[in-house]
């Protein structure tokens, strides 16, 4: 039987066949991802859109420059008006703050990102509040918060990392998870939270383990749904998963290997991790994708709701 995904009726058509093996099956974010933007690209052609999306990368965190040049990429392909704002490293908290507020009054502009981390100098929390509900892509401000808290998923822009963990869980095991007990390690505000919440609107039994939990991995061991967000290379290892669970892996951390080379592993052991799990995905290739995916999904979201306001 195939597997409809239901995260969002108004997009996502795409069917996935479950591993008729014994063997993992590896969620593939990349080749999810370029079949999200491919839908995206074609409702914009077909509904006549040009979602703009606006963001602003301030200072010259390596990291940052790439994921804010891939989200203009993205942008790009799916037919988006684009820009980019680089600011310098001593930007004042003011300075940002009327940027945003003339990126508010834009009508060309339909979701706004401030990149983060920030630098020191700036409230990040500020400044995300300081952006138009209707065009915080990223999911962050309150007002989107308290909407998926309270389960208003449809009038929510939701968080980017966390909804596009949910559609991959969707591809394991569908959108209902009633029965299903799921593990969210880690509590920041970007994804183990607001990625509690949406387990919780799609009906599972939702545990967060985070630095003050007690034996997190016999806990851990009772999930079918493990979610691993807390920036630990390799924290979850086999003594943490029940067979057959299934394991996502949000962690990104740059790590040397034994030869002195850069290298990016996630929070779970995969080698270890795989064999027991009946679906997993990998780092990269897994979640990181899917966030940059999403965030086309939001601004085209976000889009056709300011013009149905408008018109
Ligand atoms: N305003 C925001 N800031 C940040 C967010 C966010 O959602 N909104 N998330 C992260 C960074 N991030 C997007 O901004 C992001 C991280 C990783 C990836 C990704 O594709 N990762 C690849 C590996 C890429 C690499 O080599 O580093 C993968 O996992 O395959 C995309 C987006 C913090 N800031």
């Amino acid at each position: 039987m195939a597997v409809k995904l239901h995260l969002d009726t108004e997009f996502c058509s795409m069917t996935i066949a479950p591993s008729s093996s014994d063997k993992p099956r590896i969620l593939d974010g990349k080749r999810t991802a370029n079949a999200i933007t491919a839908e995206v690209r074609e409702a914009v052609e077909r509904e006549g859109l040009t979602p703009g999306l606006a963001v602003v990368l301030v200072g010259d965190d390596p990291a940052s420059q790439v994921y804010v040049r891939n989200k203009g990429r993205r942008a790009k392909a799916c037919g988006f008006l684009s820009r980019q704002y680089d600011l310098p490293a001593t930007t004042t908290q003011a300075e940002l703050l009327a940027l945003v507020e003339s990126l508010n009054g834009d009508s060309k502009i339909h979701g706004i990102l401030v990149q983060l981390p920030l630098p020191a100098q700036i409230d990040a929390d500020c400044v995300i509040q300081a952006i138009a509900p209707d065009k915080d892509v990223d999911g962050f401000h309150y007002v989107n918060v308290g909407r998926l808290v309270t389960g208003a998923i449809g009038a929510a822009l939701l968080p980017c990392t966390p909804k596009g963990v949910m559609h991959l869980i969707e591809q394991a095991l569908g959108p209902d998870l009633s029965g299903k007990r799921a593990v969210v390690i880690g509590r920041s505000n970007i994804v183990g939270k607001p990625m509690a919440s949406l387990l919780l609107a799609h009906n599972a039994t939702v545990t967060v383990i985070h630095s003050r939990t007690p034996s997190p991995a016999e806990i851990c061991r009772q999930a079918d749904i493990v979610v691993a967000a807390v920036g630990v290379p390799g924290l979850v290892t086999a003594e943490w998963v029940k067979p057959g669970a299934v394991v996502i892996d949000v962690g990104i951390n740059r790590v040397e290997d034994d030869d002195g080379s850069a290298q990016l592993v996630g929070d779970v052991d995969f080698e270890v991790v795989a064999p027991l799990a009946s679906a997993i995905t990998p780092v990269p290739g897994g979640v990181g994708p899917m966030t940059i995916a999403m965030l086309m999904h939001n601004t085209l979201q976000a889009a056709r709701r300011q013009v149905a306001v408008s018109t």
